[in-house]
């Protein structure tokens, strides 16, 4: 379980973090959404030990990072996955991190091979492309076996089989009942993968709510174009739709898509749309996003 209350964080006269609060429960694979500049990073820089707060705190099973004893059987975490040292060979890279935390050396081949590098093993880290470095970073993260785990932008430069691997990876931890925050700003890949998003924008909490809700607020209903509109729409108010003319059709709202065909049918009114419209977390998170100066910049 990994708990933020009231964490800010200043850098001069920039707020990075203001106030933040949420938590990311075990079971579950919690969206940690945010354009550019929001303050994802320093956040998850808090959480694992990497920056003090100057208000607030972050934990990771209750506690503060620094204060667990073996780090790494708590919480694994992917942040940069070109942080690592290029000389050595993926399996001695391991083997140092596993001694420095007690873990047993069986769990090196172990991860090695969950995440398909146990081939390249012995190979030195430098020869890597980013997605074997991705991969050797998650091979990190899940070294000690650890009920928590973060990952900053994991797809970041993944192929789509890689993509598909990742997103396979979250929510099979999360089904081993492991509480997995992924940061992203890739808005569809989260609304995928995310039971739960946490969405900030210069560094407030801009939304807490399970991915359904979210999109489910942003929803533009249904795009209706039909052979006697005015018609139609009558038929549909006086079905507790809310209609409104939008592109030369009809947006409705509160009524399903088969619905809106019966009663066109039964009313002998020939239908020439019928498209369901709801919003990607895309639209969700501009909207809700759009008083941020550092969104535009990075829009
Ligand atoms: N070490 C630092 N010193 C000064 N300012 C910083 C520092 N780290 C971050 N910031 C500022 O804090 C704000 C939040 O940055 P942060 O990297 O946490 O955002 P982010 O959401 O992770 O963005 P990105 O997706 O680009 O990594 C930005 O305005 C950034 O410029």
């Amino acid at each position: 379980m990994i708990r933020a209350a009231g964490l800010t964080k200043r850098y001069g006269g920039t707020t990075a973090v203001d106030d933040v609060s949420f938590t990311a429960g075990p079971g579950v694979v919690t969206g940690f959404l945010g354009p550019n500049g929001a303050g994802k990073s320093t956040t998850l820089r808090m959480l694992l030990g990497l920056e003090e707060p100057d208000a607030g705190v972050a934990l990771v099973g209750g506690r503060p990072y620094r204060a667990l004893g073996a780090p790494l059987r708590e919480v694994g975490a992917l942040l940069d996955a070109g942080d690592v040292h290029g000389g050595r060979r993926a399996r001695d890279h391991l083997r140092v991190l596993a001694r420095s935390n007690g873990i047993p050396a069986r769990r090196v081949g172990e991860v090695l091979a969950e995440v398909g590098l146990a081939e390249v093993a012995d190979r030195r880290i430098a020869g890597f492309s980013l997605g074997m470095r991705q991969r050797l970073g998650i091979a990190a993260a899940l070294l000690g076996d650890p009920g928590v785990l973060v990952f900053d932008e994991p797809i970041n430069g993944l192929d789509p089989e890689g993509v598909r691997w990742i997103r396979g990876l979250l929510r099979g931890m999360a089904a081993e009942g492991r509480a997995v925050l992924v940061s992203s700003h890739v808005l569809e890949e989260v609304a995928r993968t995310a039971d739960r998003v946490v969405v900030i924008g210069r560094g407030r909490l801009l939304a807490d709510a399970p991915t359904a809700e979210v999109l489910a607020r942003f929803d533009r209903g249904v795009l209706v174009r039909a052979a006697d509109q005015p018609a139609l729409a009558a038929v549909l108010r006086a079905h507790g739709a809310e209609v409104r003319a939008e592109d030369g059709g009809l947006s409705v709202r509160g009524v399903d898509p088969g619905r809106i065909g019966e009663l066109a049918l039964a009313h002998g009114i020939a239908l020439r749309e019928l498209a369901p419209r709801t919003a990607s977390l895309e639209d969700a998170f501009v909207a809700l996003t759009g008083g941020s100066v550092e969104f535009r910049r990075a829009a």
